[in-house]
């Protein structure tokens, strides 16, 4: 059975979260699914678009307001935390939850991108409720977590941080996803084992480099049927 809704973390921002999270809009959507994309804070606007939501949308089989797929956006391409209090705004974890519920309910299933690696700050000095970052976030939306492995040197190191951070969250595994992003990498294969063995959930599938993206081609090679 589909999960309801999933939440895409990766080793860090620029590692393929948007790619895999529009990969697994397609296969859940090739299984007869209706699906729909999340990113509750974008940061980096490019020609008055934020490339991720529209990404997302693309690769979605049901559309809904934008400011339930997007509920905070902002400008410049910065920690999300610093753009919100310069814009002035307190970015709540309830109107994300709330937002995602609807979703929620207008989709079987709902992937919803993190925000760079998986403790990135949301709150500010000031900002009341104290101190949240994006593992809160995951924590309050309680959804099963995917874990985007960017392969290059260094990853071992981010991924096993990143689920003993999910693991400390309280939250669930459901599985990982190597993505080639670096294709001269050294011992690619040896990489791969390793995290295999030391990271205690399924491997979804390996991605590869793309020259030239094909998301749904790449949504081929993730199997579903892994899934914890
Ligand atoms: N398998 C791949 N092959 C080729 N290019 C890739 C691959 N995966 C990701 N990329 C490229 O790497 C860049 C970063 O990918 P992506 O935007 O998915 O990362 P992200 O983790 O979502 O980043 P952010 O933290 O900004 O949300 C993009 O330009 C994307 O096209
Ligand atoms: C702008 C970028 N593409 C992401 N949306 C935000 C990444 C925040 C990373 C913060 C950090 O860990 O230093
Ligand atoms: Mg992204």
């Amino acid at each position: 059975m589909a999960p309801a809704g999933l939440f895409v973390t990766g080793t860090d921002t620029g590692i393929g979260k948007t790619v895999v999270s529009c990969a697994l809009l397609h296969a859940f959507s090739a299984e007869g699914h209706t699906v729909i994309g999340m990113k509750p804070v974008a940061a980096g606007c490019e020609n008055g678009q934020w490339q991720d939501v529209e990404n997302l949308k693309k690769a979605s089989n049901v559309s809904m307001p934008q400011s339930l797929i997007n509920p905070y956006a902002f400008v410049e391409p910065v920690a999300p935390h610093i753009a919100a209090r310069q814009a002035g705004i307190v970015i709540d974890l309830r109107v994300i939850r709330q937002a995602c519920e609807q979703l929620q309910a207008a989709a079987e299933v709902t992937i919803v991108e993190g925000i760079g690696g998986f403790r990135v700050p949301l709150s500010s000095s000031g900002t009341p409720n104290g101190r949240y970052d994006t593992s809160d976030l995951a924590r309050v939306l309680g959804l099963p977590v995917i874990l985007v492995v960017g392969m290059r040197l260094g990853c071992l190191n981010h991924a096993l941080l990143t689920a003993r951070a999910v693991e400390s969250a309280g939250l669930k595994l459901a599985g990982w996803v190597a993505n080639t992003i670096d294709p001269e990498m050294l011992q690619p294969a040896a990489n791969l084992q390793t995290l295999t063995e030391w990271l205690d959930c399924p491997l979804l599938g390996v991605l590869p480099f793309q020259e030239q993206l094909d998301v749904q081609q790449l949504a081929g090679l993730i199997d579903l049927s892994r899934l914890e």
